[in-house]
């Protein structure tokens, strides 16, 4: 059972305080992880692998910096922005690339394409793909090394609607077999239907952190009233020059 443990994280760019003293734990299960733009969800996530140096605070996966993990890409699976695919490469060329780079079996590749739906897609250029083809991807990419923990950051960009119910089951699968996965998201109708539970980020601060059924619950006014409760206030003083 891998955990990811945020506590006291605060991230300033200059003038900005993109993340001020958050906190929250994922558990196995899927975390959706919300907010309004510019609420430091990227930021956060970027810090957890390593990618940005918090100012403050720490974000832990199974007790340990990302940086510190002795065989990343097996412990921990990102997307982030599908962006980045040399659009002159296959998306098997890509991801064989990817796992010899993070010496991983290349004997994965085949299983990943299959997972994301890309196998009939496998032999043509990156270049040609479709934004949604693009994500699946990118999906592909983070599930190379079979890891514990996911990190996705918007994967349901691009995705048409039978691309969001087929994202929709890989979550749950991804859940039931235990892992812990962490998925930004602004598309509150899908979160309704994909999470265990919620973290809410308003202004670099954590309004909320709780089960789905705690938030929005029969009996509440659903998700979307209250994710617009909790991110109605102005922003901290401060928060900005
Ligand atoms: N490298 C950077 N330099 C300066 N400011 C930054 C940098 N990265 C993020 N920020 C600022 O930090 C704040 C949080 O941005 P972040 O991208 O983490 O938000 P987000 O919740 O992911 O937003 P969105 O939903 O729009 O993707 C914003 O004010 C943003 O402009």
């Amino acid at each position: 059972m891998t955990d990811v443990s945020i506590t006291g994280l605060t991230k300033r760019f200059g003038p900005v305080t993109a993340v001020r003293d958050a906190g929250f734990t994922a558990s196995p299960g899927v975390t959706g992880f919300l907010g309004p733009n510019g609420a430091g969800k990227t930021t956060v996530l970027r810090i957890l692998l390593g990618l940005v140096r918090p100012t403050a605070g720490e974000a832990l996966i199974d007790g340990v910096r990302y940086a510190d993990l002795r065989h990343p890409r097996r412990v921990v699976g990102a997307l982030l922005e599908a962006t980045g695919f040399h659009p002159g490469r296959t998306a098997r060329d890509h991801l064989t690339i990817a796992a010899r780079l993070a010496a991983l079996p290349v004997a994965r590749v085949g299983q990943v394409l299959d997972d994301v739906g890309l196998a009939a897609d496998a032999h043509r250029r990156v270049g040609g793909y479709s934004l949604g083809m693009r994500q699946r991807l990118g999906l592909a990419a983070a599930l190379l090394g079979d890891p514990q923990v996911l990190i996705l950051d918007e994967p349901a960009n691009g995705l048409d609607p039978a691309g969001m119910a087929w994202l929709r089951g890989l979550l749950r699968d991804l859940a039931d077999q235990g892992r812990t996965v962490i998925v930004s998201s602004h598309v509150l109708a899908e979160v309704a239907q994909t999470v265990d539970r919620v973290v809410v980020l308003h202004a670099g601060t954590v309004r909320f952190a709780g089960t789905l059924d705690e938030l929005a619950g029969p009996g509440t006014g659903g998700l979307e009233t209250a994710f617009l409760r909790l991110t109605s206030e102005p922003r901290l003083e401060g928060s900005r020059p």
